[in-house]
Formats: structure tokens, sequence, C-alpha cells
């Protein structure tokens, strides 16, 4: 039977496109959402066909002042229980958080229908955890300390506390002090995570 798997983006979508380019057999890549309309992997997904959905944060919380906490928590958590809903009625078997730029809340992950879901990060287990900043944060700590740095990214399996779910794929990279940029370092995470993102598709749905 076709695996069916629909992909989280925020942006460029370069590793969307590694899972398009992939054509991992016995597969489809079932929908695309966006959390931002102007996300580029909008585009990637549209030129082959791939259904797209934007689900916007901003238009649940920007008529709500920054200093109304409890309305702003109420509103990403129906944001939540919405994008659970969407995907529930695609009925993926997984999904991939690819460069997907928002914690995803209990809510949602309760309301979930037992589907998993994994997400790549461009750090190792317990390194830089939470942030949205890790390859610039690995390098920096190398320069910093002026010794080299073991870095790299992973694909591990979302759980509510955010990149402490186990890792499905782990690839090291290590950065020595004053010998690369942090472009060409960036590059080098990219380029691997291209290759660990549909490693960890396959490895989880068996394919
Ligand atoms: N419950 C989980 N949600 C998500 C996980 C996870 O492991 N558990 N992984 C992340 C991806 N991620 C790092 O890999 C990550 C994404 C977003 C953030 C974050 O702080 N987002 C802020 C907004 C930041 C911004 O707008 O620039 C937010 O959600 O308010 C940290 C880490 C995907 N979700
Ligand atoms: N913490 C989450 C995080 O930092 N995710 C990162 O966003 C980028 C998305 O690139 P893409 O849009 O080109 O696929 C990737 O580098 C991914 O590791």
């Amino acid at each position: 039977m076709v695996k069916k798997i629909l992909v989280l983006i925020s942006g460029s979508g370069s590793n969307l496109q590694a899972l398009i380019d992939a054509k991992i057999p016995d597969s489809e890549i079932i929908a695309v959402i966006s959390s931002s309309k102007k996300a580029y992997g909008i585009e990637r997904a549209e030129k082959v066909g791939i259904k797209t959905v934007v689900h916007s944060l901003y238009k649940y919380n920007h008529h709500i002042p920054k200093d109304e906490h409890q309305k702003r928590v109420e509103a990403r958590n129906k944001y939540d229980i919405d994008l659970a809903k969407i995907i529930n009625d695609l009925n993926p078997d997984l999904v991939v958080c690819a460069g997907w730029l928002l914690v995803l809340g209990k809510d949602f992950l309760k309301d979930l229908h037992n589907i998993p879901i994994i997400n790549l990060h461009p750090a190792l287990p317990g390194q830089f955890d939470g942030t949205t900043h890790a390859i610039e944060m690995a390098w920096n700590k190398c320069q910093e300390t002026k010794k080299p740095l073991i870095a790299g990214c992973m694909v591990h399996y979302v759980v509510e506390e955010v990149d402490k779910g186990k890792p499905i794929v782990i690839r090291e990279l290590e950065i020595n002090p004053g010998t690369e940029s942090l472009d060409d370092y960036e590059t080098r995470v990219h380029s691997a995570e291209h290759e660990i993102i549909v490693e960890a598709t396959r490895k989880v749905l068996g394919l």
C-alpha cells in the first residue's frame, strides 16, 4: 500500500525538495502545509502538483495585542487544534517537519490520530535544543572556544519537549575553528540534511 507523507514547512523548502526528488518508492507526498504564505516551498510543491495548504498563525493572533497573554495563548491553542484537524482529515501515514518553525503544542499532539511526526534539526541530540538558529550557534561556539566541535544534524520523533524526541538518524559534522565560514558550514549541514531527511522518512515508513 502506498504510504502517505505530509510535510510541514515554513520557508525555502529545500528539504521538501529533497523528499520530492528522492521519489521514495511506494510513497506519495499527499500535501504540504506551510505556516507562511511566503514560503518558497509552496512553489516547489505546486510545481509538481502536490496539494498545498497555508496555515498561518497570523490569522489567529494578529488582532490580539501582544500584552494580552492569555488571549494569545488561547489563539495559539486554537491554531494547533485546527492544524491537527487539517492533518487528521488528510490522514497521512507520516508527518515530516522540514523546517517547520513553530512549536507544536500539547493540544496538537493530543488531537493528532496516532500519526508519527518527525522533525529535522540542524544539531545533535541535546545540542542547541529548542532553537531555530542551531547552525549559527554551533559555528559561533567553535570560533569562540577555538576548539574543534562535533556538530551536525538529526531527524528525531516529535514529542512535546522540543527536540527531545528519540533520534532516528544522526549525522555528525566536525567544525574546526578558523577553517571555514559560517556559510560554508551551513552548506555542509544542508547537504547532510537533504540526505538524512530521506533516510529517516524511509526508515520510519519501512520503505
Ligand atoms: N512539540 C514540538 N514541536 C516542534 C518540535 C519538537 O521537537 N517538539 N520541533 C520543532 C522544530 N524546531 C527545531 O528543530 C523548532 C521550531 C520552532 C521553535 C520556536 O521557538 N518557535 C517559536 C517561533 C520562532 C520564530 O517565529 O522564529 C514558536 O513556536 O513560538 C523552536 C524549535 C518543530 N516543532
Ligand atoms: N529547529 C528547526 C530548524 O532550525 N529547522 C531548520 O530549518 C531549515 C529548513 O530549511 P528548508 O526550508 O530549506 O528545508 C533546515 O536547516 C532545518 O534544519
